[in-house]
């Protein structure tokens, strides 16, 4: 029971807050590292990860990483040693109201970026095809 609840903790998943505080309190220990893979909303959670958006962050005693509840991520088992780690979940009851009405996440989301800069692509292609066959038009 004890090994099922703790790989349901280190598994990758978005958390249920507005941003998140993850405190490294110690001890000594090998591996456990943190690993982000971008920022999603809920229609593209399961959605690759581009490159850029891969970061493995090895967490040190003292420190804290504060993090977006929608920035994907999970943390590596621990090798050896004991892994003490003090989690904030920070809620915005004002933010999740705000939410139910936006419809635009493209600003926030990795997923919805790419996509729109893919359609912006497309469409310049298109122009510009558009302009080179007006440009080439045999006069008649
Ligand atoms: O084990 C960790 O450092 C991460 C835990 C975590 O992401 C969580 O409990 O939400
Ligand atoms: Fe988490």
């Amino acid at each position: 029971m004890r090994g099922q609840r703790s790989l349901l903790m280190h598994s990758f998943h978005v958390d249920d807050s507005e941003v998140t505080l993850n405190v490294c309190l110690g001890k000594q220990f090998s591996g456990g590292t943190l690993f982000f893979r971008g920022v999603r909303c809920d229609e593209h959670v399961h959605s690759e990860s581009q490159p850029e958006e891969i970061i493995d962050y090895s967490h040190v005693p003292g420190r804290a990483v504060l993090h977006r509840g929608r920035h994907r991520h999970g943390a590596r088992a621990t090798t050896s040693g004991q892994r003490v780690n003090l989690l904030l979940w920070c809620r915005s009851s004002v933010f999740r109201e705000l939410k139910k009405y936006q419809k635009d996440f493209s600003k926030w989301c990795g997923e919805c970026q790419r996509e729109k800069k893919e359609r912006q692509r497309l469409a310049v292609g298109a122009t510009k095809l558009e302009l080179f066959k007006r440009l080439h038009k045999p006069t008649s």
